[in-house]
């Protein structure tokens, strides 16, 4: 059993561009460093009673704005993974108000593969140190859910295409007798491997992503808990043991009071704080002394991290800080937050127990093993039961016995316990019953004690034949799970394109030698159709778009803040094929270097067989040449597993850079919906007229108005080779489907523009018409 306090550290994010930065200094003195905060006096607005003006708070480590993600993973998360791998459980809490940085140090950034956060990180390290370790079976699972609104949801859930948060298969909590809870209906999805726990994690971020609407900003409102299973168990023991870390990013602790919301989105700041309150409750139980109730059950987090607080977990703060001036006063909340987080003990007791049907097997297989040295022993095979002889034999034998006077006389009957047992009943018999022992009233109970044998032996049958019954299920339920998997990997594997021409990282370098195991161009450049796309990404884009619709969304994603991303992650993309596709080469120059001097050496050894045989007196044992050709093959191995470790470690970084680009995509993709269906609103607000029209039933002719309307973001002025700089040819080609407008210099009012009638057509018509305008008139170019 490890008994230890919560640990706590604290980290400070980066100040935002514009935002003046608040007072703090870090002082890194031994044991625990110390953060102070300083606040002025016209600042502490929120402090009026307390006239402090500085603040000292104590952490186990505290990590400035410098602080990249890779040192917050070796300080904090590492230890917690190798406990875990040791069959301890743990869990990473991150607490802070919204946007100090909890979501970046848990999942990470989306931006840059540098920018991978805990989860990630961690998945990577223990698939690396699982893969080490081969003296035992580890199997792995993981599970997301999010709590919004005090409801679970599962975000891994693969048979639900979520749109919405309600889509989402709803988790809720169970507890056992043992006041253990369990929660009901989130899924456990094995990995067996990081690119499948990667995967997995990135189908839970956007299924959460998808599931947000600008109404509700659930990531900043919601707790997730990523859960990493990891059981494992040594070959031949029924000793198991299970642990799993729990990755929680919790929502904004920030006070309703503040942040000046209502309605809607008062409740569920209600509901979040109400949670964090909750919790803040259980921590301060918790850390009161002989406090016998600790209030668990209030909320569904609280209730889920149970054993995360107070229990059998090694658990892990980390206080997230903004320390911009206007944040300050939540910075400070969260400091006291921690300071009382910091004196909670837990006892984490290594997870081990006995899996009842391997104990069975392993008794069943003890007890063969001493009948059969038994029948080596005795020489005989033992029946259960004994014969009718035998039986008449010991009759007489106990006769006999009872009959002698001598007191030294004995019963010996051998080491039989059978026989041992039989005459303990017949005594037990005569004693009881001295004058109805006779033999009648012994055969009666012998043949008693065959009926009740009979009847065990029919009920052994009857519960054989229930087991069976239940494997048969068993097997059915698993053969259903893999046809289902299945589908998914194919339907995964289809979107991908090519399939994987996936080197495995258990291969031996011999293996790799095989001349199919060829490393190319090809295989490098088969990184890109890699990643498994996933099977909800086509949903966000809510199928193929009008062409109209497309030209605004073109430039919609030219200005957009994401598109920096996607270029500086196509280029870091080229890079890193250009690294793979000459690791690849260079692999395949070292194995051809290897397949030589291994050739080499074959020929010395014929040569030099040859030559023992003609002159058998010249016959060597060492052969100076060969060993030197032995060596320079060992060197060639040590670089070939060098290049061959980075090409692997490339492989996991450009998937993830794919999918980081594919999630910043998709964020586009919505951003450009949210905007689109925004600008139609406003449109059908102003101009009710032209949605009242004909021919205009759901148009969405919002670009007709003014450009003021639109996104600051959206029409900027940047793009100097547009193809809108040419309105003729551009309109010409994009409505070549409509003879009135191909040949119309563009309408300068809504009214002149034709319309088809089909409101989807006629939407994309006046889409394409008023961002080109828009353009224009931003160019100076419009109505020349
Ligand atoms: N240490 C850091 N280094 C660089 N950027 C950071 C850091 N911490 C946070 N950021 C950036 O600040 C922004 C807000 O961070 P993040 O989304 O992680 O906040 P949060 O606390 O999770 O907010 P919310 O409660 O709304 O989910 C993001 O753009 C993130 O990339």
């Amino acid at each position: 059993m490890v008994k230890e306090t919560i640990r706590v550290y604290a980290r400070v994010k980066p100040p935002g561009r514009r935002q003046p930065a608040g007072s703090y200094s870090i002082d890194n003195e031994e044991p625990l460093p110390s953060l102070e905060i300083t606040v002025p006096r016209d600042l502490a607005d929120g402090f009026i009673n307390n006239k402090r003006e500085s603040y000292r708070f104590k952490f186990q480590k505290i990590f400035n704005q410098e602080a990249k993600q890779d040192v917050i993973f070796d300080s904090i998360a590492k230890p917690v993974a190798e406990c875990v791998l040791a069959g301890y459980n743990g869990t990473i809490f991150a607490y802070g108000q919204t946007g100090s940085g909890k979501t970046f140090t848990i999942t990470g950034g989306a931006e840059r593969y540098s920018d991978r956060g805990i989860i990630p990180r961690t998945l990577s390290y223990i698939f690396d140190q699982l893969q080490k370790d081969s003296s035992k079976v580890y199997t792995t699972h993981v599970s997301y859910l999010e709590i919004y609104n005090e409801c679970g949801y599962d975000l891994l859930d693969p048979r639900h295409e979520a749109s919405r948060m309600e889509d989402l298969p709803k988790v809720t909590i169970m507890e056992d007798s043992d006041q253990n809870i369990h929660l009901k209906n989130l899924s456990l999805q094995q990995a067996t491997n990081e690119e499948e726990a990667l995967n997995l994690l990135f189908l839970g971020d956007t299924n959460r992503m998808i599931a947000e609407t600008p109404m509700n900003q659930a990531s900043s409102r919601s707790h997730c808990i990523f859960t990493i299973h990891i059981s494992s168990k040594e070959p031949g023991s029924a000793t198991i043991r299970r642990s799993k870390m729990h990755l929680v990013d919790l929502a904004g602790s920030e006070r309703v009071g503040k942040t000046g919301i209502g309605g809607h989105l008062l409740t569920e700041a209600k509901y979040i704080n109400l949670s964090l309150h909750y919790l803040e409750q259980v921590i301060i139980a918790l850390a009161e002394k002989n406090r016998s109730h600790i209030p668990y059950r209030n909320s569904m987090m609280t209730s889920v991290l149970r054993d995360s607080l107070g229990g059998n977990c090694m658990t892990t703060m980390i206080a997230t800080l903004a320390m911009d001036k206007r944040n300050i006063d939540e910075s400070i909340s969260t400091c006291r937050f921690a300071q009382r987080v910091a004196l909670i003990k837990n006892e984490a007791v290594l997870n081990e127990e006995i899996d009842p049907r391997l104990m069975i097997i392993q008794l069943k297989k003890e007890i063969q093993d001493l009948k059969d040295e038994l029948v080596l022993v005795t020489g005989k095979q033992r029946t259960t039961e004994l014969s009718q002889e035998e039986l008449l034999q010991l009759d007489e034998l106990i006769e006999t016995f009872l009959k002698d006077n001598d007191p030294d006389s004995s019963l010996d009957v051998g080491a039989d316990m059978r026989k041992i047992k039989y005459c303990f009943i017949h005594m037990k018999q005569i004693i009881n019953h001295p004058m109805t022992s006779d033999k009648k009233l012994l055969s009666q109970d012998i043949s008693e004690e065959k009926n009740s044998n009979e009847e065990l032996e029919k009920l052994k049958g009857v519960l054989q034949q229930r087991d069976n019954e239940i494997n048969i299920l068993v097997t059915m339920l698993k053969k259903e799970k893999k046809k289902a998997r299945d589908a998914l990997s194919q339907l995964n594997a289809t979107s991908a394109g090519s399939k994987v021409l996936e080197q495995s990282p258990s291969m031996s370098l011999e293996e790799s030698q095989s001349p199919s195991r060829c490393f190319s161009l090809k295989e490098a450049k088969v990184f890109s159709s890699s990643v498994p796309r996933l099977p909800f990404l086509s949903r966000a884009t809510g199928g193929k778009m009008s062409l109209g619709r497309q030209e605004a969304f073109e430039v919609f994603k030219r200005d957009h803040a994401e598109s920096i991303t996607i270029e500086d992650n196509k280029q870091l993309l080229k890079q890193r094929f250009d690294e793979a596709k000459r690791l690849g080469e260079k692999l395949n120059e070292v194995r051809n270097k290897i397949n030589h001097l291994k050739g080499k050496i074959i020929q010395r050894q014929i040569q030099r067989a040859a030559l023992a045989v003609s002159n058998p007196a010249e016959e060597q044992t060492f052969d100076p040449a060969e060993e030197k050709l032995r060596m320079q093959i060992e060197e060639e191995k040590k670089s070939y597993k060098i290049a061959y470790s980075r090409f692997k470690g490339l492989k996991v970084e450009i998937e993830h850079l794919q999918l980081l680009m594919e999630k910043v995509k998709m964020k586009l993709q919505k951003d450009f919906e949210i905007w689109w269906s925004e600008e139609a609103k406003k449109f059908q607000q102003e101009k009710p007229e032209m949605v009242a029209s004909p021919n205009a039933a759901t148009v969405y002719p919002q670009f007709i108005r003014s450009s003021q309307h639109l996104s600051p973001n959206s029409f900027s002025d940047t793009n100097r080779d547009s193809p809108y700089e040419d309105p003729a040819v551009k309109i010409n080609s994009i409505t070549s489907g409509n003879p009135t407008l191909k040949t119309r210099t563009p309408p300068s009012s809504s009214t002149s523009i034709p319309l088809t009638g089909d409101s989807q057509a006629d939407a994309d018509i006046l889409a394409f018409i008023k961002a080109r305008q828009n353009i224009l008139q931003k160019k100076g170019l419009g109505n020349k």
